[in-house]
């Protein structure tokens, strides 16, 4: 099951610059080794903006929920996700 997901990233101005630099850290390892998995395939930066594009390839809602809340940033996320299909007019084989 494919998902779109845009995440902005909303760290408070006042938070320790260590800790910053931490959670950045692990959640790029995290993001890294998903995308290894092949369970986050495609992740791109909106330009001008502390956001991303993401597109999720999973087995379930509960999955893509549990990865969600896994993600070292999430507290500091506002995250929309929109459910993908197949589009009937698509010439690609590998889109599904
Ligand atoms: O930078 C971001 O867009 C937020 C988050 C998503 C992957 C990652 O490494 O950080």
């Amino acid at each position: 099951m494919l998902y779109h997901v845009r995440m902005d990233v909303l760290i408070p101005a006042d938070m320790d610059a260590d800790k910053v630099n931490e959670l950045k850290a692990t959640e790029k390892a995290l993001s890294q080794k998903l995308q290894e998995q092949g369970k986050w395939r495609h992740i791109w930066r909106l330009a001008g903006e502390y956001s991303n594009f993401s597109i999720f390839d999973v087995d379930s809602n509960e999955e893509l929920h549990d990865i969600m809340m896994s993600l070292p940033l999430y507290p500091y996320m506002k995250v929309e996700v929109t459910p993908l299909l197949r589009h009937p007019s698509s010439v690609r084989d590998d889109d599904s």
